[in-house]
Formats: C-alpha cells, structure tokens, sequence
C-alpha cells in the first residue's frame, strides 16, 4: 500500500457563493491546473489546524469558521493522495496570491472540470449541490394540494428535490413532474425524477434519482451528461457502483432507525462515515434524519441530509 499523501484544501466562499481558486505553478504536481489552495497536512498535525496554517501562508487569512466538505481518495499513478476539503464562510483578513499565484473567485456552476486536478471533479460536484435533498415521500393523494405543499418546501428555501411518487401511474407521474419542474425553475431549484429513465425520456428535470435495484442493473449511466444522476445506496458495492458508472452523487441509508423501515438496522454515523470515505462523491444520509442532524452529517463526511418527514412542511 503506497503511502496516502493527506492534503487539506479549503474551499473559501464570499457572500454571493463565489469559491475562491488558485493557479498551481507550472513546474509542480498538477501544474497550470485551478485548485482549491491548501496544501500537505504536517505529521501530528490536526486537519483544522493544517487547513488553518496553509491557508495563512498562501492567502495570508485567519478561518474563523470551516467544516468538513468531502474527502477525496485519488491515485495519480505515482501518488495517492486524500483531499480533505472544508468549506470555509468566515475568515479574517483579504486573500491575496502570497506565493505570486493568481486567484480567481468562481460560481461553482462555472468551474470547467477539465480546468482543475482530476481529483477535484467530484468536490466541484460537491460545491453545486446543496446539503439539504427533499424527498417526496408522502402520495401525492391530491396532485393540486401536493404541487401547493413543495411550493412551500420551495418558498422556505427547498433547493434539490427528489420527486418520488412509485404509486402514481406513468402519465400521472409525467403530469406531476412537469408542474413540478415548472415550480422550481422559478425558484432556481432542481428537480431529480426518481422513476425509469425510459419513462421520463422528455420531460423537463434537472437529473435523474436511481433506486438500488435499478443502479445494480445498469452497465452506464443513464441520462443526459448535462444532467444530475444519482442513486439510493445501501452498502459498499452498491456505493461502488455508483462510482464505477460515474454517477454524480449518492444517498446512503438508513443511518438512523426509520418509521418506514422498522425492519432494517440501522448503520449508525461510524458506519457510514467508514463507507463514504471510500468513495468519491457526494454522499447524502438519509434515514431518521432531520435538520437538527446536519452538523452530525458534515462531520461524518455526508454532503448533508435527505429527508421526507423531516423536510416536507406541514399540510
Ligand atoms: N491544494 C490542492 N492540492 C490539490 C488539489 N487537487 C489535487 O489533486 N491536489 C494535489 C496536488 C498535489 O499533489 C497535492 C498538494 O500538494 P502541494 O504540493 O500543493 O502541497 P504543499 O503546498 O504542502 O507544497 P510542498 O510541501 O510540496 O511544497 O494535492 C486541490 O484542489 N488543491
């Protein structure tokens, strides 16, 4: 097992969402390419206070407040490399380029992947994704009443929702997705259809929710490339497979136990914590889970948290 080179790397937000990036020089590792600055973790050293010491020396701030964002296991032939990626909203001082290197401050809808490490890919995933994923859960008994519901979930601040609804038929189904896309293009959400592909092929979304069942079945990726695509995991393989077809995102679960599958044992934070760090996307808890978990989530490596009864406002 080649030694695993652990690098801490921050990703510095202003007001606007803008992430601040650096211009590796040309003759290092990675060179000429975008990255998000940091640099080598120092033996005995403590993640927060690593972050802290290289952002000073290339930036010259003080962080003031950070949280885990992703951790990023890649190997580059000649190294294997873990980037362990906080976010940083508040800091002290102004960042400018102390080892000459230019900075840029980018939307992350902006960043060119092929611009940055390949490493980076999935944490500028990562950075367009919001923490909070809504899921559907409850039929939609009353299509009017239910669209009335996510426009409140939208107006309270609903960014990424998942449209599950396995009791409708196929046309009732394409009906209600199309009103509710419509609902959260005005809200600059967006909206991911969890049925087959096949059904959905022309209706207006934002990406595509897999289940577990059809995640195992698949031998690509379904969908747009312009697309999200992501699916319901329960273990390390299905998690891998998700990889291995170059899915954008995934939702582990259940990490709590849940009403709705009193059956299943719960994993637990360790668990999962222990699974998502061995692969390189996204990765929403779900299960029992509400806002309250949230910062629980962040330090067990989740994006955040996916959730029906726990996000869907009151009738
Ligand atoms: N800081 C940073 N490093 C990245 C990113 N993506 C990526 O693959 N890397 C890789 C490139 C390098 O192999 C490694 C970072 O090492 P570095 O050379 O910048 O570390 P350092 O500042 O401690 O410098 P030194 O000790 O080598 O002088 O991580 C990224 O977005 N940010």
């Amino acid at each position: 097992m080649p030694e695993i080179i652990h690098v801490m790397a921050g990703a510095i937000a202003d007001a606007s969402g803008r992430i601040l990036v650096g211009k590796r020089p040309d003759h290092v590792h990675q060179g000429g390419l975008w990255e998000f600055p940091g640099g080598k973790l120092e033996p005995g050293e403590s993640p927060e206070a690593g972050l802290a010491r290289e952002l000073a020396e290339e930036l010259g701030i003080q962080v003031r407040a950070s949280r885990p964002l992703i951790r990023v296991h890649h190997d580059y032939g000649d190294r294997h490399i873990l980037l362990d990626v906080h976010r940083v909203d508040d800091y002290a001082g102004v960042p400018h380029g102390r080892e000459g290197q230019p900075l840029d401050w980018l939307a992350p809808e902006e960043m060119d992947p092929a611009a940055f490490p390949a490493a980076d890919r999935p944490i500028i995933t990562s950075l367009r994704l919001p923490p909070l994923m809504l899921i559907t859960g409850e039929e939609p008994d009353r299509p009017d009443a239910f669209l009335a519901r996510l426009g409140r979930a939208l107006e309270t601040g609903a960014r990424l929702v998942q449209l599950r609804a396995h009791q409708l038929s196929a046309n009732d189904y394409v009906h209600l997705a199309q009103a509710a896309c419509d609902l959260c293009d005005r809200t600059g959400a967006k909206l991911l259809l969890n049925r087959d592909p096949a059904e959905v092929a022309s209706v207006p979304r934002h990406g595509l929710h897999l289940n577990s069942q059809v995640l195992m079945t698949l031998r690509e990726r379904p969908g747009r490339s312009s697309e999200l695509v992501g699916a319901s995991c329960h273990d390390p393989v299905q998690l891998a497979r998700a990889v291995d077809l170059g899915l954008d995102y995934a939702l582990l679960s259940p990490v709590k136990p849940t009403a709705s599958h009193p059956e299943t044992s719960p994993l637990g934070w360790n668990t999962f914590a222990a699974w998502v760090d061995l692969v390189p996307l996204p990765v929403y808890a779900l299960g029992g889970l509400t806002t309250d978990d949230l910062d629980d989530a962040f330090q067990h490596g989740a994006q955040g948290i996916a959730a029906i009864r726990g996000l869907w406002p009151a009738r």
